[in-house]
């Protein structure tokens, strides 16, 4: 396996006196797809929340791509190459599709706040918004407004934002959380081909999708990771069936 793109070291973070990242080593290779799970309150998105800057570290470092960006802001962040969806999703509910991806899209060309109209002439955005909307299978729902699609459309169109600004390194904060199975199904289908060629950290709370989709599990107990493997090695962990999986399966 290539180098860590991703490299947590000994990260702590506390809320006043409550330690809820104790120690944490994470590493994320290119071409990766890394899951981590845990039960509820472990720290998961504490954990991504500090990876992503939307809050600071106690202690510890975050590498990112040769740069340590433990403390750095979001968009500080994002601009390195790392971008990250949100478990509420993040889309402009009243705008198109188009005009969502396009926004996005923009985003890095720091055009974001000029006029529409002029924006409709530069064939690079419309380009590069045409090219997402196929991605992520949009191009049927260009048109329609955002908010009114079904969940795992609205899942599809943040998972284009999020590829907008074409990040190394995506990390996805439970992409399945209230669907159906078969929407399930198809997102898991969609996140393995839209990432190919990236790294993927992934929060999530369907077993099935992240023993499927994972090459590496990293499982989160009390704000330490209790094991790191794939998913073969995490199913027959004895710390693991113990601390967290054997619940889940009961
Ligand atoms: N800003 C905060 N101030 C104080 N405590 C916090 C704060 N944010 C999170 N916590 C606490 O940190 C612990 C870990 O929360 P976190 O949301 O990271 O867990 P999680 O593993 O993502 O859980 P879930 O699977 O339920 O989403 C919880 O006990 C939570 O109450």
């Amino acid at each position: 396996m290539s180098a860590p793109v991703l490299s947590v070291r000994r990260l702590k973070k506390s809320f006043g006196p409550v330690e809820i990242i104790r120690d944490v080593n994470l590493e994320l290779h290119h071409n990766e797809r890394h899951a981590l799970i845990g039960p509820n309150g472990a720290g998961k998105s504490t954990l991504f929340h500090l990876i992503s800057g939307n809050i600071p570290p106690t202690s510890g470092e975050v590498e990112f791509d040769g740069h340590e960006i433990g403390g750095k802001s979001p968009q500080a962040i994002n601009r390195l190459g790392l971008a990250r969806s949100f478990q509420i999703t993040n889309i402009f509910p009243k705008l198109t599709v188009f005009e969502n991806i396009r926004f996005a899209v923009m985003r890095p060309y720091g055009l974001q706040y000029a006029f529409w109209k002029f924006i409709d002439r530069d064939a690079r955005i419309r380009e590069e918004t045409d090219r997402l909307l196929e991605l992520v299978r949009l191009s049927a729902k260009r048109s329609a407004i955002a908010g009114e699609m079904a969940y795992s459309e609205q899942r599809s169109l943040e998972i284009a934002m999020t590829l907008a600004s074409d990040p190394k390194v995506i990390l996805l904060d439970e992409p399945m959380a209230g669907m159906s199975h078969e929407e399930t199904l198809y997102t898991a289908e969609l996140i393995k081909e839209v990432t190919k060629g990236r790294a993927l950290m992934l929060v999530e709370h369907d077993m099935d999708v992240v023993f499927s989709l994972s090459d590496r599990i990293s499982v989160l107990v009390y704000g330490q990771v209790i094991a790191t493997g794939t998913p073969d090695e995490i199913r027959n962990s004895k710390a693991v069936k113990e601390a967290y999986l054997g619940e889940e399966v009961a």
